[in-house]
């Protein structure tokens, strides 16, 4: 089988725990993701989501495993993974229209100053800042604008990857689905390659191609990679209409609200755990598990 252009193998992240002990995050994690794949990774607070990420972006280096990108091991931070964090990390000094100019200019440093913009009020426009905000610095526009240019520059640096850690947390409701619409249309528009963490299962279920399951730590596990048998083009409002839909979302509900916690701390024996894959539709629930040495855990049966 060929390699998936991301790889993630057996990834062990320990930590200091401050009286003199350590605490083990995940324990030889491994798991793939697709070329133009949208994975989002659903797990409680402090089960190692960040970590991941981090490692992925090459902010930090775990302990021991490796991430491949293209069949080379990432190492450190490049411009192919492109990073929106849910505090915008926008330069505040600059114009909206400046800070995508600067990552244009970043990745192209070849580009003429007026290509270069032009490609920034076109991905500016795509998340919908057109005209005089786009001159407005970080301070002067709104929790969403700010998220908005955050997106638009991650997407006109044409990052392989683009990692977003809970890039809407921040925003109220309203915002968060008109900016969940729109980072779906750059998306389908661009085929990039997007992980992304969440904690919104519903946010999961309308952005995903693939949800991982993490349970909670310590030896936290990638557990399950369930499916989002939904076809595209997804929009919210239909989406719960779709037969899949409450499926799988009690499916992740009942993971998140109890099988997360009785599969907790558990250390599983295997140099390469990797997640079970889970593909609920009409027909039930099929659980293909990657059949190494370890016990894997029953899958319940959710929406008789
Ligand atoms: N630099 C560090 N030193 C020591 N412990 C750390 C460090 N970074 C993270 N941890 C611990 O590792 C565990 C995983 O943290 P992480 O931030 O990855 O969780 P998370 O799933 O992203 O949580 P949240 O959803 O709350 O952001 C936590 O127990 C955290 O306290």
């Amino acid at each position: 089988m060929s390699k998936p252009f991301l790889s993630i193998e057996r990834l062990t992240q320990k930590f200091p725990d401050g009286q003199g002990g350590e605490l083990t995050v995940f324990e030889n994690a491994s798991f793939g993701v697709e070329k133009g794949e949208f994975v989002c990774i659903l797990g409680h607070s402090g089960c190692g989501k960040s970590t991941i990420m981090n490692i992925l972006a090459g902010l930090a280096e775990p302990t021991s495993g490796v991430v491949k990108m293209d069949g080379m091991e990432v190492s450190g931070p490049s411009l192919d993974r492109g990073v929106v964090f849910q505090n915008y990390s926008l330069l505040p000094w600059l114009s909206a229209l400046k800070n995508v100019i600067f990552g244009v200019k970043a990745r192209h440093p070849d580009w003429p100053r007026d290509k270069a913009e032009a490609h920034a009020r076109d991905f500016l426009a795509k998340v919908g800042l057109e005209g005089d905000v786009v001159h407005r610095k970080p301070s002067q526009l709104s929790g969403g604008m700010r998220q908005r240019v955050s997106i638009a520059r991650a997407f006109a640096n044409h990052p392989k990857l683009l990692l977003l850690d809970e890039p809407f947390g921040a925003l109220d409701a309203l915002t968060r689905g008109t900016i969940q619409d729109e980072l779906l249309k750059i998306w389908g528009g661009t085929e990039q390659t997007v992980f992304m963490i969440t904690h919104d299962i519903d946010e999961a279920i309308l952005l995903a191609d693939r949800i991982l399951l993490m349970t909670n730590g310590p030896f936290a596990r990638v557990a399950e990679s369930v499916e989002i048998t939904i076809p595209r083009p997804r929009n919210r409002t239909e989406i719960v209409e779709h037969p899949n839909y409450y499926a799988i979302r009690n499916h992740l509900v009942h993971f998140l609200g109890s099988r997360s916690k009785e599969l907790a701390g558990q250390k599983v024996d295997g140099d390469d755990l990797r997640p079970d894959t889970v593909r609920i539709d009409q027909a039930g629930i099929v659980t293909d598990s990657p059949g190494d040495a370890r016990s894997s855990p029953r899958l319940h049966a959710v929406n008789d």
